[in-house]
């Protein structure tokens, strides 16, 4: 069985008299991609925040690349290469797909932003800017700036800009939102191959993509955790058809 990357321990979390997380524990393991899946209010987000480090849970453990980090910020964690995407806000609307890419590798490599014209010559920044660009499916796009870019490009390009900053793991919520069944079919080969650079644990509630991807998806329903498995499993599972799936699947 491959490598564990984030483990997480039995998980709590109230808002007053809200059991938002209760008892959760799952894993994420090396070249998955584990989906989590539920109702709206389920508490999926919430979740995502406190691996992020968003939110502090009130106990349990978070073991990510073999350190406890639950009393960790979000910086500290995203340092340690747990990437919590898609960080919307980081892509310069009026800079090309090569500028920002550019701008994220200059980030990552912990160089201070300087001026385009030189960082646009350096090799060390476009080099691994266009392989990243490349690998999200962005190849021919380099000069078109951030704003002129369909939803779905955009997309690519912030999986570009996450690839950048060589994460260990990814938290992507809800990617597919707002993108239309036919951004959606553009994205998932993306998000399929992204898995190969690290594991993705996947909150979405687009079902088509779930099934596509999911090598294992965890069902929360009102908090808890009330299955794991694989997609077979999961679509098989009673209490999952009863509680979440229902016609659907
Ligand atoms: N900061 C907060 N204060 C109080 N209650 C909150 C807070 N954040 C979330 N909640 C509540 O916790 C529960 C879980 O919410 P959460 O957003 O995590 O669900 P979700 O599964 O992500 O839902 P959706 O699929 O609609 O995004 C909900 O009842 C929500 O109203």
């Amino acid at each position: 069985m491959s490598e564990v990357i984030l483990e997480i321990h039995n998980l709590h979390k109230a808002f007053g008299a809200l059991q938002a997380t209760q008892d959760v524990s799952l894993t994420l393991r090396q070249g998955e991609i584990h989906a989590l899946i539920g109702p709206n209010g389920a508490g999926k987000s919430t979740l995502i925040k406190q691996i992020a480090g968003e939110i502090r849970p009130d106990s349990g453990s978070i073991v990510f690349a073999g350190q406890r980090v639950e009393t960790w910020d979000a910086a500290a964690r995203a340092r340690a290469g747990l990437a919590r995407s898609f960080q919307i806000s980081s892509v310069m609307p009026d800079y090309t797909v090569l500028q920002n890419v550019v701008l994220a590798v200059q980030g990552a490599q912990g160089r201070s932003f300087g001026f385009f014209r030189p960082a646009l010559s350096d090799r060390h920044l476009t080099d691994p800017a266009q392989a990243h660009i490349a690998h999200a499916g962005l190849e021919g796009r380099e000069g078109v700036t951030a704003a002129a870019l369909s939803h779905g490009e955009r997309r690519k390009l912030e999986i570009a800009m996450a690839l950048a900053l060589q994460p260990r793991a990814f938290l992507l919520d809800e990617p597919m939102a707002g993108m239309g069944p036919e951004g959606a079919r553009q994205l998932t080969p993306i998000l399929s191959e992204l898995r190969t650079s690290a594991p993705i644990l996947l909150v979405e509630h687009d079902m088509d993509a779930v099934f596509a991807l999911a090598d294992r998806i965890s069902v929360l329903v009102y908090g808890r955790i009330i299955a794991t498995g694989s997609v077979a499993e999961i679509r098989a599972n009673p209490e999952v058809r009863a509680s979440y799936l229902g016609e659907e699947a």
